[in-house]
């Protein structure tokens, strides 16, 4: 057998045609802020990657792109000023952070109806208990892209391996509201493969190239390959996955990398820059309208 590829190309592109039908009912342009800080070459990829797409379907978009030495302080402190102007509708600050910044400050800072990211606790929050909120991208995008190919999460048993904040704590929660059963594993789970055997769905995002083996996986799972991973090549560096390219002669579907979950991390987050600008647009109509007597 050999697995039906799962790629990303199509689904980003159907969430953004969604979000530039939702832009065209906007009254103003949402305007995007991404925060850089130091030079990391990934970064920089991925936060040039975010402005060209806002751009192209249409947002405004901002990149301040700060020095590696800049302050915990001076972060907090343009965050400060991106929250009271309310013309900045999306505010997303670029991870990893140098060391000497901590992150969770950092990401507690930003006005929560702007956290495109959906990283903020008031966001996890609502993530966990259901409520309307802004979601983290990469997990949304997951679920668009399941949605996208027709495979339902519903009553299926799904493994995620890793527990990050960013993809498989979140994910788990979306899974969890699609009505699947779901085991989040990670580097100290003991017999990993007799637990991701269990999975009709299986999504890894541990961020350890070709973990995931053909014997780790049930005849005919759909397998979602969140990980990136640079390896050395002959010549240039090449970005290949958490799952081994052998799966695909067990698996049912399977998502390739690159090419396959990323463009969906792009898509979702313009997403909800759009949802972003909707909720600051009816939260100011209800602070006008409490406010007239
Ligand atoms: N503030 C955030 N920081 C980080 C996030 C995030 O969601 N918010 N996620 C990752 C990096 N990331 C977005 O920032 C990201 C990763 C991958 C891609 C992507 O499109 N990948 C392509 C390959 C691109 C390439 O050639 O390098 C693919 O997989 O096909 C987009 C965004 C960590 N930081």
């Amino acid at each position: 057998m050999s697995a039906r590829e799962l790629r990303g190309g199509p689904a980003a592109d159907a969430l953004l045609a969604d979000a530039r039908t939702r832009l065209s009912d906007l009254s103003a342009t949402p305007h995007l802020h991404v925060i850089r800080l130091g030079e990391d070459p990934a970064s920089v990829s991925y936060v040039r990657l975010k402005d060209k797409k806002a751009r192209e379907i249409g947002l405004h978009s901002t990149v301040h792109a700060l020095g590696e030495e800049t302050s915990e302080e001076a972060l907090l402190e343009l965050i400060g000023t991106l929250n009271h102007d309310e013309h900045a509708h999306g505010i997303l600050v670029q991870l990893p952070l140098p060391r000497h910044v901590s992150t969770e400050p950092v990401i507690a800072a930003i006005d929560p109806f702007k956290d495109v990211d959906g990283f903020h606790p008031s966001n996890v929050g609502s993530l966990w208990s259901g409520l309307p909120g802004l979601p983290p991208c990469t997990p949304a995008g997951v679920m668009a892209m399941l949605a996208h190919y027709g495979i339902s999460a519903a009553g299926r048993r799904a493994v995620i391996v890793g527990r990050s904040n960013i993809v498989g704590k979140p994910l788990a929660a979306l899974l969890l509201r699609a009505d699947a059963t779901v085991t989040i594993a990670h580097s100290r789970t003991p017999d990993l493969a007799q637990v991701t055997r269990q999975a009709d769905l299986l999504f890894a995002a541990v961020g350890r190239a070709g973990l995931i083996t053909p014997e780790m996986v049930q005849e005919g799972a759909v397998v979602v390959d969140v990980g990136i991973n640079r390896v050395r090549g002959p010549e240039r560096d090449r970005l290949v996955g958490d799952v081994h390219p052998d799966v695909a002669t067990v698996a049912s579907a399977m998502t390739p990398v690159p090419g396959g979950v990323g463009p969906l991390t792009v898509a979702q987050l313009l997403a909800n820059t759009v949802r972003a600008a909707e909720l600051q647009h009816y939260q100011r109509h209800a602070a006008l309208r409490q406010a007239t007597p």
